[in-house]
């Protein structure tokens, strides 16, 4: 075993010191705030310092009890838990549904089918627009749930809609959804990985039963921590408790939830950081206009460079954006780093987050940056296609 490559000196992060642009991490950065807290913190059960109901989310000294109703009110919801991660809530949805029949989106995250499928659930797709906008139309939840009808003999049993996606970064149109859900009485998933803890959300009026979200990816957290919220009519169902009894010891937990692996699968930094920045995040939510601002003013730069395209929605309503980039693409042909030369040129112009090896398309995301670090992304991309002649506008 060579252990010294497990060495503090040898554990630098690769993106350190660099503008990251990566498409999954920029509304996961820590605040100031959380980064002062993370030594006091970080050994294994800190937050078991003054454990007396046995469940990490009942734990008052840190305010976690408080923490968690502070966050489902934030969401416009009753009640809310801290997960392991948006797929473990979504996991903890299904099984409320087990064996039953789900229609998703069809830009929903792998995560969102496995939880379906680790549940036995029958998966049906709402379609979408297909290249170059991807968009979802809303109406298509109810042709969905016409099909389902038509072929099962009844209506599903739950939706779920991803309001950001991950690949084109489209923002759907979820109040729509939600009213269609609930004319039909669907409870509505809503995955708000990539919005709430960025943008304001408001479950209540959405019309949504659950509202699902990733700590690491959207509210400045370290990972892995997501956020199940709901209403109190389907909180039960979600979060039932314990009924075993140890039939030689006797022994029960009727305290603990099933569903949270009896007390919680998350302490921690993770619920610490998000702790700690959530004063933060519940005032960043207000500007979200003007990172959408930064969003389309960086794509209108990128699209100066020769053949360089935004692909999903238009105009943009998020930061996480896709491009094709032909030009790119026949560079790499030729380049003796091939696919990866689009890479370490960014490397070397102080940039990180562009997936190694993509040149065809790619995807970033601008959340949180200064206008004066897009402004630099924006020059690198530039000055990469300039050095290989492709034209770019002025
Ligand atoms: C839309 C969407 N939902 C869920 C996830 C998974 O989130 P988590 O890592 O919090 O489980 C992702 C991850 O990329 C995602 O893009």
């Amino acid at each position: 075993m060579e252990l010294s490559r497990y060495h503090p000196n040898n554990l630098k992060r690769i993106s350190e010191g660099m503008i990251n642009i990566h498409p999954i991490q920029r509304g996961g950065i820590l605040t100031e705030e959380a980064k002062k807290i993370l030594l006091s913190w970080a050994d294994g059960y800190s937050v078991c310092d003054v454990c007396l109901e046995g469940r990490v989310d009942l734990i008052k000294n840190p305010p976690i009890n408080q923490l968690k109703q502070d966050v489902a009110e934030f969401l416009g919801m009753d009640t809310a838990r801290f997960t392991a991660g948006a797929r473990h809530a979504k996991f903890v949805i299904m099984s409320a549904f087990k064996g039953g029949t789900l229609v998703l989106d069809s830009l929903a995250h792998y995560t969102s089918y496995i939880a379906a499928e680790l549940n036995d659930m029958k998966i049906y797709e709402v379609p979408n627009s297909g290249y170059p906008d991807f968009r979802i139309n809303p109406e298509g939840y109810a042709q969905t749930f016409e099909r389902v009808k038509e072929e099962t003999g009844r209506y599903p049993d739950i939706a779920l809609l991803t309001h950001v996606d991950y690949r084109y970064g489209n923002l759907a149109d979820a109040e729509k959804v939600g009213r269609i859900c609930e004319e039909y009485e669907i409870p509505l998933v809503l995955n708000t990985a990539y919005t709430s803890g960025l943008m304001e959300i408001n479950g209540k009026k959405l019309k949504a039963s659950f509202i699902v979200g990733s700590g690491h990816k959207s509210w400045a957290a370290t990972a892995p921590i997501g956020i199940l919220a709901t209403n109190y009519e389907l909180a039960d169902r979600a979060f039932q408790t314990s009924k075993v009894r140890g039939e030689w010891s006797g022994r029960a937990f009727t305290k603990k939830e099933l569903s949270m692996f009896g007390c919680s699968p998350v302490y921690g930094l993770p619920v610490i950081t998000l702790m700690a920045s959530f004063p933060k995040v519940v005032e960043r939510v207000k500007h979200w206009d003007e990172e959408v601002e930064k969003a389309r003013w960086f794509v209108r730069e990128m699209e100066k460079i020769e053949g360089l395209q935004l692909i999903g929605e238009r105009p943009k309503n998020h930061t996480l954006m896709h491009f094709e980039s032909p030009a790119f693409h026949s560079i790499a042909k030729s380049h003796k780093k091939k696919g990866y030369f689009l890479y370490h040129e960014l490397k070397k112009r102080g940039v990180f987050g562009v997936q190694a090896g993509m040149t065809k398309n790619f995807k970033v995301n601008t959340y949180g940056l200064s206008w004066e670090e897009l402004e630099k992304v924006a020059n690198a991309f530039k000055d990469i296609a300039e050095k290989y002649g492709v034209e770019v506008e002025d």
